[in-house]
């Protein structure tokens, strides 16, 4: 049907995809900015999930305003399409290859497609696999496509139980629906603040390890607020938003009123022999959307999740400007850093950053166990960060979105790095483990959590890039040298052996422990 009258026009249709990565990329849509709106309601002022909330709501403003990625993660675009009998799917895939490739090079998708075994980056977000386009037929006489940007942060948190298993604090979870609501509970758990928490969650019961998680992630595409039609799962979906929110996980796992935003849960049919159930876990920056689009024109006839009250941010920092100071000391630094400065900081002391800090992640600290740094690295700050950067005509580089990375996967290196590059912070979000926190004790360093998705807001906190070094790791990998001003973290572990992480999970897994016995018999 792509040629002669009725052919779905390719042009527009690569048009109206354009609009709709965009538009997903950069604007969150009304259900979700209304859960996280209710969320800032619920903290106390002065507290640091209230801190959080305000920023990520100013994060979510700023997206809308600069029209740039909400955050620098814009994860695996996944496409959901639902045509006609008839409508050439071949060039459909095309049209959208296109419209990727082109919102990669306009900088509202951060270049995220890596060979797995070159680590290459393509540069395009294109390559085997990537980005996944799922097709259904239909009988309407209209295309539908819903787009889901689903982060590597918040992917590393999904998690797949096999029942019946043991389950930490929970204890035994029995293949029934309380066996279920056991591992709802503990999906929420484990991923602590990790995956940038307030989380969402699409919970698929049964089907094989694959489908499984397919039916997991198939729930993030409904309304946040919509209600379940199965009684059964209805019931257990506000269970879980009232039980999970009693873990005390909060905001970046800051400690907090909100840990879950939004729970979905579907059910399938399952082999007799397995009992999944499949957790895929969305952070607050929950970017999906959807259009309907013509099979003729190409245009988009209709926004979908348009549906209720949409937030203005705007608005509602305004009546919060007056009320929120933080929790604990404000501290200023300037970068480099002494020991002696490093070793005054405590958990809960907030920072403001002037001066210069070195992005660098997953392959550059794997380099440099080995390798010799290219800079004089004494004193200075490591960001835990992949930004969206775009050059300009005269080759100077700026930053699009740079929010922090979960910092755990450097947990094997951190620490050995820190002491032989004499580095005495590093900054990232989700905290480290036991041999970092051992690290900073012996050698003089600090954990400072950024908080995560806030790409544009730390963005703006960046005044000029200076240089980068391997800058064939590709964009998100290089190390990139930037100067900033104001760029605000709070001390969540300290040199004296205090980590605000391990107590959460401690005080966490408590809180869990009190959810064991049944609910659903
Ligand atoms: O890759 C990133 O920039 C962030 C990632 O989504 C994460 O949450 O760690
Ligand atoms: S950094 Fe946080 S907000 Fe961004 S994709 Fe990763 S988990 Fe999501």
């Amino acid at each position: 049907m792509d040629k002669g009258e009725g052919a779905l026009r390719m042009e527009k249709f690569q048009e109206s995809m354009y609009q709709l990565i965009v538009e997903t990329s950069t604007k969150l849509p009304k259900d979700v900015r209304r859960a996280i709106a209710k969320a800032k309601l619920r903290e106390n002022a002065g507290t640091r999930a209230a801190m959080a909330l305000t920023t990520i709501a100013e994060n979510i403003q700023m997206a809308d305003e600069n029209v740039s990625p909400i955050c620098q993660d814009t994860g695996m675009p996944t496409f959901k399409i639902k045509v006609p009998v008839g409508v050439n799917q071949l060039k459909m895939k095309e049209a959208i290859h296109r419209a990727i490739a082109q919102a990669t090079k306009d900088g509202k998708l951060r270049p995220n497609s890596v060979d797995s075994l070159t680590g290459e980056n393509s540069g395009n977000n294109l390559g085997d696999g990537v980005p996944v386009i799922k097709f259904e037929q239909w009988e309407k006489d209209y295309i539908d496509v819903r787009l889901i940007l689903k982060g590597g942060g918040c992917e590393n948190k999904n998690i797949q139980y096999s029942l019946p298993c043991e389950l930490e604090g929970l204890g035994r979870a029995g293949r029934d629906l309380d066996g279920i609501r056991k591992c709802i509970l503990h999906a929420v758990y484990q991923a602590q603040g990790q995956g940038c928490s307030a989380g969402f969650i699409g919970v698929g019961i049964g089907g094989d390890r694959s489908s499984g998680y397919e039916l997991a992630k198939e729930q993030l595409f409904r309304s946040v607020d919509d209600v379940n039609p199965n009684e059964e799962l209805r019931k257990l979906e506000d269970y879980i938003m009232e039980n999970a929110n009693k873990l005390g996980i909060g905001t970046m796992g800051f400690g907090g009123e909100t840990t879950l935003l939004g729970c979905k849960i579907g059910v399938m049919h399952r082999l007799p022999a397995s009992f999944f159930v499949s957790v895929a876990y969305n952070c607050w920056a929950f970017r999906r959307l959807g259009v309907k689009v013509s099979p003729e024109t190409g245009e988009i006839q209709e926004w979908l999740y348009q549906e209720g009250e949409n937030v203005d941010f705007a608005k509602e920092l305004e009546k919060a400007a007056q009320s929120v100071p933080a929790e604990g000391r404000e501290i200023v630094l300037e970068a480099p850093l002494t020991e002696e400065q490093v070793r005054q900081l405590k958990v809960g002391d907030v920072v403001r950053i002037n001066g210069m800090m070195y992005t660098g992640r997953d392959a550059i600290h794997k380099h440099l166990m080995d390798h010799d740094a290219p800079i004089d690295l004494n004193g200075q700050i490591i960001y835990h960060c992949g930004p969206v950067m775009l050059k300009d005509e005269n080759g100077n580089w700026h930053v699009k979105a740079a929010g922090p990375t979960t910092s755990i996967r450097e947990e094997p290196y951190q620490g050995e790095i820190m002491k032989k590059f004499g580095i005495r912070a590093v900054i990232g979000k989700g905290g480290m483990g036991a041999k970092t926190l051992a690290a900073l004790k012996e050698h003089g360093g600090v954990y400072l959590n950024a908080i995560g998705g806030a790409a544009q807001y730390y963005a703006d906190c960046i005044k000029s890039v200076e240089g980068v070094d391997f800058l064939e790791f590709g964009i998100p990998e290089a190390m990139w040298h930037l100067r900033v001003e104001n760029f605000t973290a709070v001390v969540t572990m300290d040199s004296h052996g205090n980590s605000l992480h391990e107590d959460v999970e401690k005080s966490s897994l408590e809180k869990l422990a009190q959810l064991k016995e049944p609910v659903f018999k």
